[in-house]
């Protein structure tokens, strides 16, 4: 019996579009001879929906457009539609008011529906607040062309996610892959919207290879492709046989559709096309990257992009994703030279427009700085030159550039990194202006290893941007290492602190400065008002400050000093 992967890319919302690739993806599945199309988790709305769910009409106009899918389809196809389901007994039961479902259709009509179990909420996960998990053990018998019925168990995304034996720990108390392993199931399919993050997919293919030789089940895995806001979706569905083997794997970072069979004889999978996986952490990092720059424009509205180019690394390597998402044509670099401004600054900027192909404007600011220092002068008399004068400049860039964005309605990109928004070295309203923040999770380090991959064949980003010292060019002779300590020791502190959660003492032990540790820690708690101004930005990794970093602003916490 052969079974389709649909790796769609839906538009959170588009009910109408969502449905017409199922049902473009269905109609190609079953001229290939398909019987069954799978699709991702929440297929028909797109994930994750979020507050969209409190409306009872999007959830009423979901459930009349799957019907309407139902009776469009090819008849000889069975398809696997997720979907989110109104909860009879939210009311009379105080329980959640919907469930996320995947509905079965055949036929012409909804045979079927399973809720999901196990419903994630950590991280950048709220499902807790709208939906009741399911309580029964989700199952469907399918007859292929030659009478034969394959028993299959259906799992949406998390419900795969509590393998004991795997994580040497159970998350939640019931575990669905042990219910349907009771069962006997032939196959087990997971329909899945799984955000990327750096070499997630490892762990994934880790995770459910396990568990398909551990329950000598094969697995097929759906996972939905796309940008959705601050989270892009990697797609690399994958299927695994009975030893836990993978033999079949969709491509990364793109739409796909791919079809696999299912041996009746032995009731394995058996092995097809099996896409590579990128070969280098710094190739999946910009893929990603690309993809939710393009899809944060493309369902945004926009065809073109503007950002500010000084020279460094963090416009350059920004440029550099923004020309590969929606072609260099698109891309406007502005070059906005002050009386600080190195030479460098403009020759550097100059070069990765000619590499790149991108579009370019220089609009020196010197003359608005004075404008600016005549009007504040009286105001200002008496005050040392300080902060406010430097950040003038960074302000008066950012309203160029939104001028710009405003006048041909291009998408302001902002450059930020992660190193730079978690200790809040960037300007509101300055710098840190812009509509999608394009680098913010990616630590500074890794800013360096992504431009360097980048040139491995030939000069992009040009080579005096990688190994000058980074400056924000506000005062004569600034570089960033005169407020921060070195990025290398930055990085490993930072990601001791946010992504493991370590103690300050426990990020001393490891070998850092005290002194260094307890301003890193403060800073990181200061710039939160920042970060909570910052435009969304696009994750990569598995503690970025977007939906699932919730820290209070007005907070007076901060870690003990490891110095006393
Ligand atoms: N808790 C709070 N809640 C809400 N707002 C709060 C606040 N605390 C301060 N503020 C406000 O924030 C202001 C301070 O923040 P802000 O104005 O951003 O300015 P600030 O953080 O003082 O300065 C910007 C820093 O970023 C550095 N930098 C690095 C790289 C590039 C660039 C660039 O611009 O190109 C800049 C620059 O060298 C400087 O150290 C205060 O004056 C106050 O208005
Ligand atoms: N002279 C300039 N012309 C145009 N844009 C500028 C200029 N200076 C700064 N900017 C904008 O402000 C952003 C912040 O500057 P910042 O110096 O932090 O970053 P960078 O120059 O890209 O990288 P680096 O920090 O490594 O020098 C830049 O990425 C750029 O978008
Ligand atoms: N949509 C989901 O249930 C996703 C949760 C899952 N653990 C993941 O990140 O892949």
């Amino acid at each position: 019996m052969k079974i389709a992967i649909a790796q769609l890319n839906p538009t959170i919302g588009d009910l109408s579009g969502n449905a017409k690739n199922i049902l473009e993806a269905a109609r190609k599945a079953a001229k290939e001879g398909v019987r069954l199309m799978l699709t991702p988790e929440l297929s028909l709305c797109g994930y994750p929906p979020r507050d969209l769910l409190l409306s009872s009409e999007f959830v009423e106009s979901m459930s009349k457009k799957l019907h309407e899918l139902a009776q469009q389809l090819p008849t000889q196809i069975a398809v696997l539609v997720g979907t989110a389901e109104p909860n009879p007994y939210a009311t009379s039961k105080g329980q959640k008011p919907l469930f996320n479902g995947t509905a079965l259709l055949e036929g012409g009509k909804l045979q079927k529906i399973f809720y999901k179990r196990l419903l994630p909420t950590y991280d950048v996960f709220d499902e807790d607040r709208y939906f009741e998990p399911g309580y029964q053990t989700n199952s469907f018998t399918i007859k292929s062309d030659s009478q034969f019925k394959i028993h299959i168990g259906v799992t949406i995304c998390e419900d795969l996610w509590n393998e004991e034996e795997f994580w040497g720990k159970r998350n939640y108390e019931i575990n669905p892959l042990e219910d349907l392993a009771e069962l006997g199931v032939d196959l087990i399919v997971n329909l899945s919207a799984s955000p990327y993050t750096v070499s997630k997919q490892k762990l994934r293919e880790a995770m459910l290879g396990h568990s398909a030789s551990r329950y000598q089940t094969p697995i097929i895995y759906v996972n939905q492709i796309g940008g959705n806001d601050d989270l892009i979706f990697d797609g690399n569905s994958v299927a695994f046989n009975r030893t836990g083997n993978v033999v079949c794997r969709a491509k990364a970072f793109a739409s796909d559709l791919k079809i696999i069979e299912f041996d009746e004889q032995t009731k394995d999978l058996l092995p097809t096309a099996i896409a590579p996986l990128p070969a280098t952490e710094e190739e999946e990092i910009f893929s990603a990257l690309v993809l939710g720059v393009r899809d944060y424009a493309r369902k945004c509205g926009f065809s073109q992009v503007v950002l500010g180019l000084s020279g460094g690394i963090d416009s350059s390597l920004v440029a550099a994703i923004a020309a590969e998402a929606i072609g260099a044509e698109n891309v406007l670099g502005v070059l906005m030279p002050s009386p600080y401004s190195s030479e460098h600054s403009i020759t550097d900027a100059e070069a990765l427009v000619k590499n790149l192909g991108i579009k370019s404007q220089k609009l020196p600011i010197g003359d608005l700085m004075k404008s600016y220092d005549r009007l504040l002068g009286p105001l200002f008399a008496g005050t040392e030159f300080g902060i406010a004068e430097e950040n003038t400049q960074s302000r008066i860039r950012g309203n160029l550039l939104m001028a710009i964005s405003n006048k041909f309605g291009h998408l302001l990109l902002s450059t930020g990194n992660k190193s730079e928004m978690a200790v809040g070295y960037c300007t509101l309203y300055g710098d840190m202006n812009g509509g999608l923040a394009v680098i913010a999770d990616v630590p500074k380090t890794r800013v360096f290893s992504i431009c360097r991959w980048l040139n491995r064949n030939r000069e992009i980003i040009p080579n005096n941007v990688l190994i000058k010292p980074p400056s924000a060019e506000l005062k004569p002779g600034q570089v960033d290492q005169d407020s921060l300590p070195p990025y290398e020791i930055l990085d490993d502190i930072l990601e001791r602190a946010i992504h493991h959660h370590q103690s300050t003492a426990q990020i001393v032990k490891a070998g850092h400065e005290p002194a260094v540790v307890n301003k890193v820690m403060k800073l990181i708690a200061r710039a939160e008002f920042k970060r909570k101004q910052a435009p969304p930005g696009l994750k990569i990794t598995d503690r970025a400050f977007g939906t699932g970093w919730r820290m209070p602003i007005a907070s007076r916490w901060l870690p003990p000093n490891p110095s006393n």
